[in-house]
């Protein structure tokens, strides 16, 4: 029996914020937005998983396209698959902003995907878009960060930029456990600049089904 629910695990009073800047600029970020708890817990998996060499080189393209570019990005992943309870949680909570999200916003978000991310020292993830409009099922992208201590020398910042004017610079976010971006996919451009120290965090994308006419857009 949990005494939790998924409420419990976000930063609540911060919704109505985070509705309203998706809506205006495209993107929110927050730090403190995720339980502590729950991110150290989810830190402590991630390492365990590249003890045990579960995690796989992260690659560009979906499907088909799929291609390893180290001069692109250099993390390694390993998608959620409720494998335990801590993802399970973070699943739950990401199905709550799902709800939220659609029930503001009427985006028609039906799915969550998502995978950890470690990105060892020298990676960076070179500026890009997570969807290009009507290609993709990707309307909403997250990233939530788990670094437990993490200074300013280490560098690893995300860096979001203008959607209308995409040299433009509109914030920089430390990697810091607790912090929560959230983007429109196909709006907005952003990089991860190399990091100095192991940087993790979990990667994800609430999409809509467009598969029609027989074409089948892959998940991943
Ligand atoms: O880890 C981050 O800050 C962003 C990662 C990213 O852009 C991606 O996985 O598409
Ligand atoms: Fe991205």
């Amino acid at each position: 029996m949990s005494r939790h629910t998924a409420a419990d695990y976000l930063d609540i009073a911060a919704l109505p914020a985070l509705m309203e800047a998706l809506v205006t600029q495209g993107w929110f970020v927050a730090e403190e937005f995720l339980d502590a708890s729950l991110c150290r817990t989810l830190h402590a998996e991630l390492h365990g998983l590249e003890e045990q060499a579960a995690l796989e080189v992260a690659g560009i393209g979906r499907g088909q396209a799929h291609r390893i570019k180290r001069e692109v990005r250099g993390d390694a992943i390993h998608w959620l698959d409720r494998e335990s309870r801590a993802q399970r949680q973070y699943l739950a909570v990401m199905a709550l902003l799902q709800q939220e999200i659609n029930r503001a916003l009427y985006l028609g978000l039906f799915e969550f995907e998502a995978h950890f991310a470690l990105y060892p020292p020298g990676a960076f993830y070179k500026k890009h878009l997570d969807s290009f409009r009507g290609r993709s099922n990707r309307v909403v992208s997250s990233v939530a960060y788990l670094n437990p201590a993490w200074s300013h020398d280490h560098g690893g910042e995300m860096v979001l930029f203008d959607p209308d004017v995409p040299e433009r610079e509109v914030a920089r976010v430390s990697p810091k456990l607790g912090t929560f971006v959230c983007f429109l996919a196909d709006r907005i451009p952003h990089e991860v600049l190399p990091t100095q120290a192991p940087r993790a965090s979990i990667a994800g994308w609430f999409r809509r089904n467009t598969s029609l006419n027989g074409f089948v857009d892959p998940a991943r």
